[in-house]
């Protein structure tokens, strides 16, 4: 007997809206540049759209679908991703990073389609010597890793299918980044000050987008898709003081900004929430549930800077 594949393809499609949350922010601003299959339709919203710190809001818009159907998917984007201010403003940071992840959570939960979340490299205390796993033990430093966490937590008891994807260290060439603080203070110092004892894995923004935009579209498609905690970040790992250099030296082949990098210890350069020491990202399990190979993160900012000032060579 013959089967007709293409019928059964035809499932495994995915259609309809899927709701993006973060839209004016780096990863939000990628996911709405991204190519999607012809039927999907991003929804992309702001605060100006949707304010996360209103739980109640949050469940009406997911409830309400859009053009008369139910979303496909949410992907949560949008974070209160102020490291230090999340140290004094431990309330907002707790509201947007924790209470909208649980009311996204309980809204997919009930309208039965999946949830996007993302986390970060901040969950973990940085005591590891190699890279973090996806199981390994959580132990935020500060306020805004542990409002992440709580996050987290939501959405995994939420009832949800979901996938819950921790990144680190994000840049592009829009909003506020590290690549951007770079260029935009060499403009007026020969010799910046960086940390040199803080390990981690830069990521491109757009680079991120591409892979949720893979597992998105596999969780609308497919109800056996993966589900769980995954960790996306460019390939290799550096220093912030090590990242800046080869921020200056790309920038500087191609005639953008370019200054001195001193590397200093965490010590000399205190600020209001502790950092993790070591926070790079093992890709095993998104490598052996999506078949996600990121790129080296030198050439993910080859072509940020690209954008940023021209060519680099
Ligand atoms: N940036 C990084 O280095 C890292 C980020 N992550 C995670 O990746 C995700 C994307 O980060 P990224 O794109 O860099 O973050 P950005 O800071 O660039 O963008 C965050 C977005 O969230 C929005 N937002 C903040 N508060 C609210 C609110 N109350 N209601 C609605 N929207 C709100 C912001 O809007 P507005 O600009 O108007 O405030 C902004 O558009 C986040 O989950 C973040 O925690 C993880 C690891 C590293
Ligand atoms: C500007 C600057 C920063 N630094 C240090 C401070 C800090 O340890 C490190 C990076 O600075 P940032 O302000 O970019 O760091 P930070 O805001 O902590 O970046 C983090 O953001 C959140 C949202 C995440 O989830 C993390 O993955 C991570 O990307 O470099 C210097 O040493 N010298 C400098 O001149
Ligand atoms: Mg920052």
């Amino acid at each position: 007997m013959s089967v007709d594949t293409s019928t059964s393809r035809q499932s495994d499609t995915a259609t309809g809206a899927i709701l993006v949350t973060g839209a004016n922010g780096q990863l939000g601003t990628e996911l709405q540049r991204l190519t999607w299959p012809a039927g999907v339709q991003v929804v992309a919203v702001d605060v100006a759209d949707l304010d996360l710190t209103d739980t109640a809001a949050i469940e009406a818009r997911v409830a309400a679908g859009h053009d008369g159907q139910p979303f496909a998917a949410v992907i949560n984007g949008a974070a209160y991703t102020a490291v230090d201010k999340a140290e004094s403003d431990l309330v907002t940071a707790w509201a947007v990073n924790a209470m909208a992840p649980a009311a996204f959570g309980k809204a997919c939960a009930d309208a039965g389609i999946p949830l996007v979340q993302v986390s970060t490299d901040y969950v973990f205390a940085g005591d590891k010597a190699g890279a973090w796993e996806v199981n390994d033990p959580v132990a935020p430093l500060g306020v805004y890793g542990a409002s992440k966490l709580g996050g987290e937590l939501a959405v995994r008891t939420s009832g949800a299918r979901h996938a819950i994807v921790r990144t680190a260290w994000v840049v592009s060439a829009h909003g506020n980044n590290f690549v951007k603080t770079m260029l935009r203070v060499a403009a007026t110092n020969p010799t910046l000050r960086v940390v040199d004892d803080q390990r981690g894995s830069p990521t491109s923004a757009a680079d991120l987008a591409q892979a949720l935009h893979t597992i998105t579209l596999r969780l609308i498609a497919d109800a056996d898709a993966p589900t769980g905690t995954f960790h996306f970040s460019n390939a290799g790992d550096v220093t912030w003081a090590g990242f800046a250099r080869e921020i200056f030296r790309q920038s500087a082949s191609c005639g953008g900004a370019s200054a001195e990098v001193a590397g200093i210890a965490t010590a000399e350069y205190p600020t209001p929430a502790k950092r993790p020491a070591n926070s790079l990202l093992s890709h095993s399990a998104i490598q052996r549930a999506y078949g996600i190979e990121p790129r080296p993160w030198q050439d993910a900012l080859g072509d940020i800077l690209n954008e940023l000032i021209g060519d680099v060579k």
